[in-house]
């Protein structure tokens, strides 16, 4: 019953959105739904009428001449309008695509960044765009239903003449080549869920053995015949699966068909016998020849369709998260914030949900207006969980993260995004032009090229500009003549990004790690004078940074191992003092053997 109310459910969203997408053609299907069974039928019974007036002895050539102009009539205009329909498929199967393919990238969008980085998220994901293609399958399959049972019905009648013994074998002969049919379409569903996995691998592995960016690696490690090798296996299980499926539809098909042999002959048989006995005239010989294989296509097609609910049902049910989201509002409830002139982070622990240990414990943290704060620590010990946690990025435990003293919970997010500048350690590289990755941050100050080119010379970019196109130089490879970046270079047009935006909290994670040591000292020094009023957190390996911040977190293990000024912590002698030491002996030691090889 829920299964039934579900699938209702679904009729009703495929009804909708073909309706909201094109309602031209959602009338121009329902009159197609009745035109062709009718017109089918309706020359099938006069075909049958025309032969018994042609072998009448008397046969009236007018009424002969009426019938024939009717039914090539009737075909002409379904002709006619089997075109247009034609002309307004194209134009409605782009409005809808456009309009599913705008509903999935919202759909991705609004959704948490925490589900979006499970890969259970990715795995469903492949299913969405799947699903969609299948809302107007799942129209087109209900308008055929109703189309096939009105041709169903209409060729019954045709068939009143036939025994009563005679039609329900006829029946029977349908529904057993159904039942079949939809043997095959479960098994068809089945194999297609796991294949999605496969597929995503092989794909995966097809990508990589195909991207360029990928040779060079594989070329050092010769790892190309293993890639290839691996590429070659799960290809060959995805195609064993799909074979084993093939092969079970090719002997359902095949017994289908001996089936509709045995129920032709049985009929060609009972014609001759009532034809012998003269209980036929020849017109209704014709009726029962052309009405019987309809009906019999007609009753498969059913059993098809139904088939097909089933199948379509359960992909949309795979996708029924995307279909039934409102749109993305997360995070836009809540009262505005103005400047930030504080944040504070109170006993924070996080876990993602695909992991069994937190990733951050017990966090406590305050942070003032104008801070300077160095985040440090080993691989893996929550820094970037931290600053996403605080920018809101993966939603915080109520009571956890404050701006200005008021809950992150209850804050309207995008207020919060306004006065924020961040740049992660995967940061984007657009494939722009350099005044477009520059001023993404701050599209509305797009036209301030003084701001843009001070930027660029603060941060190395000037040299990177084609000198005819300055600002509108294009980076990437989509054009001919764009240029490609070093990722030292990608990197400085990240930071410029970061700081076009009058932000009051500027967030880097790892900001300097492809720049050249030589120019990371003083594109620091640049980035924390740039900083002005500006709260500034660093996450950084680099201690040499660090020592020259307001407040310095040190973290282990997802905890908060040491807090304080660098002096602070150079005199506790804990962890930060160890690193500090560390990374020091070995600046020193190669300084010493750059001085004397
Ligand atoms: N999207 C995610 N899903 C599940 N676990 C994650 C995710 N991102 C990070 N983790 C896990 O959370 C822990 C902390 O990761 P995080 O990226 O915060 O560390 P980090 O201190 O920034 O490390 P690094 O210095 O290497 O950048 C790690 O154990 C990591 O495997």
């Amino acid at each position: 019953m829920k299964t039934f109310r579900e699938g209702l459910g679904l009729f009703a969203l495929s009804f909708k959105e073909v309706w909201i997408a094109d309602k031209t053609y959602f009338f121009f299907n329902l009159l197609m739904l009745i035109a062709i069974p009718f017109q089918m039928n309706a020359s099938i019974y006069l075909g049958s009428a025309l032969i018994n007036d042609l072998s009448s002895p008397n046969f009236e050539f007018g009424g002969v001449l009426r019938l024939i102009v009717l039914i090539v009539g009737m075909e002409l205009a379904v002709t006619v309008l089997g075109q247009l329909q034609q002309k307004f498929n194209l134009a409605f199967t782009e409005k809808f695509s456009l309009r599913q393919k705008t509903r999935l990238l919202d759909y991705y969008y609004s959704i948490d960044l925490v589900e979006k980085e499970n890969p259970s998220f990715h795995g469903r994901a492949q299913f969405n765009e799947f699903a969609l293609s299948k809302i107007e399958s799942n129209y087109q399959s209900f308008l055929s239903l109703a189309s096939l049972l009105v041709s169903i019905s209409l060729s019954l009648y045709l068939l009143r003449n036939l025994s009563p013994a005679a039609m329900i074998c006829l029946l029977a002969v349908c529904v057993a080549r159904g039942m079949l049919e939809l043997k095959t379409i479960r098994n068809r569903v089945e194999v297609t869920n796991v294949l999605q996995t496969s597929h995503r691998t092989y794909g995966y592995l097809y990508q990589l053995l195909s991207n360029f960016t990928a040779h060079k690696e594989m070329m050092v490690n010769q790892a190309y015949p293993f890639f290839k090798k691996l590429w070659l296996e799960r290809k060959r299980e995805a195609f064993e699966l799909q074979y084993g499926l093939e092969k079970k539809t090719i002997v359902f098909v095949t017994i289908s068909k001996i089936l509709s042999g045995l129920f032709k002959l049985g009929l060609a048989v009972l014609i001759i016998y009532y034809i012998y006995n003269r209980k036929l005239t020849i017109g209704d010989y014709m009726a029962i020849t052309m009405a019987a294989p309809l009906i019999e296509s007609n009753i498969l097609n059913l059993f098809n369709l139904g088939g097909k609910f089933y199948e379509n049902t359960s992909y949309l049910r795979l996708a029924g998260d995307m279909l039934s989201a409102g749109g993305g509002d997360a995070g836009s409830r809540g009262s505005v914030i103005g400047e930030i002139q504080s944040i504070a982070v109170r006993n924070l622990s996080f876990r993602y949900p695909n992991r069994t240990e937190n990733a951050l414990n017990g966090i406590r943290l305050s942070i003032r207006k104008g801070e300077i704060i160095a985040i440090v620590g080993d691989n893996a010990s929550g820094k970037t969980t931290l600053v996403k946690l605080i920018l809101g990025l993966y939603p915080p435990e109520p009571g956890s993260v404050f701006y200005n003293q008021t809950d992150l919970n209850d804050i309207h997010l995008p207020s919060v995004w306004n006065q924020v500048s961040a740049v992660f350690q995967d940061f984007s590289k657009y494939e722009l032009d350099i005044r477009h990755n520059i001023a993404l941050s701050d599209l509305k100050e797009i036209h301030n090229d003084q701001r843009l080119y001070e930027l660029a010379d603060a941060f190395g970019i000037a040299n990177i500009m084609l000198p005819e196109r300055g600002l509108e130089t294009q980076l990437g490879y989509l054009t001919e003549d764009s240029i490609n970046l070093s990722g030292g270079q990608w990197q400085r047009i990240a930071l410029a990004r970061a700081l076009f935006k009058q932000a009051s909290l500027v967030v880097l994670d790892e900001p300097t790690s492809a720049i050249d040591p030589n120019s990371e000292l003083e594109l620091l020094n640049r980035l924390l004078d740039a900083s002005g009023e500006k709260t500034l957190i660093v996450i950084t390996h680099r201690i040499g940074i660090a020592a020259n911040v307001d407040k310095i977190v040190v973290m282990q293990n997802g905890e908060i191992k040491e807090v304080g000024s660098h002096s602070d912590l150079v005199h506790a002698q804990g962890y930060y003092f160890d690193m500090w030491m560390k990374q020091k002996e070995l600046y020193n030691k190669q300084e010493k053997e750059v001085a004397y090889p």
